[in-house]
């Protein structure tokens, strides 16, 4: 078998080597010619999977080691028969850490009491939904808005997009890119719902670029200093507005899920979705790969305030301050030094882990410090 893959994809020999010859290239650079002879596609979110690429070529099976699936044609891959797999709720923890790592940033910038604010999740599925886990055990005050579930469950505590942009100060958006069915998201915040942000609101993009109207948001931001945006994705990656970046209080190169528990479990779910399309029993197992993280516990004084508790954990695991700068002196190249600073930050990503893997010990077992140790999923000791 002739195995095409991402070079980016960890683990592609540990899990695919047992079924044949694998060659491995910039995902960006995947193009005809090279999928040509090619049995099997592993992708990440930077190749496009359509008929362009895959017309007349042996592929059979195509994985994307991602959450999203933006990036592959489905129509084609349905009518041609080419089966497919993509890795859900990967590394949906990694973008969870993300945002919280960005709440702690802004609220330390307008000195604000995270509790204090009323949140908004926009699209409740994977990240959305282990979001909305984490604020609700926090009791922070919270409001979710997703129509798709709205309409198919019957139990559920659902708003309108509206309700959130008039109600909420932190809106976190985490939809799928879409354009087409009942409810797309292309462009769902374009100038008219940006405009509604409310005075000193902070807005959240780490689903995908065009979900917000990018030039849009820029304009906006150039009248209301008041707002606070953080951005990881951005339309036309790896190019990125310039001036929006600027004007963004955290600006990072899509690398929000970027945790490496969530890239290993991404491979490991795709070897899955392999040997079930083969119909073989995997062999390979991912426990047995995944490294045991460098800080793996942590203890707290009787002094500790739930609020520094909630800082201390986050940032012992993950703070985005650091890709925000190391992104900021890529910007400051010319365009070609910028869009190849994008993929090369993400390509030499340093080594990240997610705060529900950490080892928790409390002197003084107040119920406010437990409960922050159980909304990010640590374990208490
Ligand atoms: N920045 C990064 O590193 C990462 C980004 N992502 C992106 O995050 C986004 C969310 O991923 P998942 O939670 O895994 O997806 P998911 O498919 O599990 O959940 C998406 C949710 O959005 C809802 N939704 C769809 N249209 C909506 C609309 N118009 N308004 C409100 N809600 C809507 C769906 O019903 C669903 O519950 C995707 O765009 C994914 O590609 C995922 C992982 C990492
Ligand atoms: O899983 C997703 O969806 C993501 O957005 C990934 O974090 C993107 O990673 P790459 O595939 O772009 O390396």
């Amino acid at each position: 078998m002739r195995i095409l893959a991402d070079e980016n994809i960890p683990l592609v020999d540990a899990f695919f080597g047992g079924f044949g010859d694998i060659r491995r290239m910039p995902g960006r650079a995947i193009e005809r010619s090279a999928v040509a002879g090619c049995d099997v596609l592993l992708v990440r979110s930077v190749t496009q999977v359509d008929r362009e690429l895959l017309q007349g070529s042996a592929v059979r099976f195509i994985g994307t080691c991602t959450i999203g699936t933006d990036h592959l044609d489905l129509d084609y891959l349905a009518q041609s028969g080419i089966a497919w797999a993509s890795a859900p709720g990967c590394n949906a923890r990694g973008v969870v850490d993300y945002v919280l790592g960005s709440l702690l940033t802004l609220a330390e910038q307008e000195d604000i009491e995270l509790a204090s604010r009323t949140y908004g999740v926009v699209g409740a599925g994977q990240v959305g939904g282990r979001l909305v886990e984490v604020l609700r055990t926090l009791g922070w005050n919270l409001l979710v808005c997703d129509p798709p579930r709205q309409a198919s469950e019957v139990a559920g505590d659902f708003v309108t997009l509206e309700r959130i942009l008039d109600e909420c100060d932190v809106i976190s958006v985490h939809t799928p890119l879409t354009s087409q069915g009942d409810n797309p998201t292309f462009h769902l915040f374009d100038a008219k719902t940006l405009a509604r942000l409310r005075p000193g609101a902070w807005l959240i993009n780490a689903s995908r670029g065009a979900v917000v109207d990018n030039h849009a948001l820029c304009d906006l931001l150039l009248q209301r200093s008041d707002l606070g945006v953080v951005l990881d994705v951005w339309e036309g990656e790896p190019e990125v507005d310039t001036d929006l970046a600027g004007l963004c209080r955290i600006a990072t190169p899509h690398i929000a899920g970027y945790s490496l528990d969530g890239k290993l479990r991404g491979t490991g779910q795709i070897y899955q979705a392999f040997c079930a399309y083969l119909g073989v029993a995997p062999v390979v197992n991912l426990a047995a790969l995944m490294p045991a993280p460098a800080l793996s516990s942590l203890s707290f004084s009787k002094n500790t305030t739930a609020q520094e508790l909630l800082a201390i954990l986050c940032r012992a695991v993950y703070d985005p301050r650091r890709d925000d700068a190391d992104f900021r002196r890529v910007l400051a190249g010319d365009a070609t030094d910028r869009k190849a600073g994008f993929d090369a930050l993400r390509k030499h990503y340093p080594v990240r882990r997610e705060t529900d893997g950490l080892r928790v010990m409390l002197e003084d077992a107040d119920p406010a410090l437990t409960t922050v140790v159980r909304a990010l999923g640590a374990t208490l000791c």
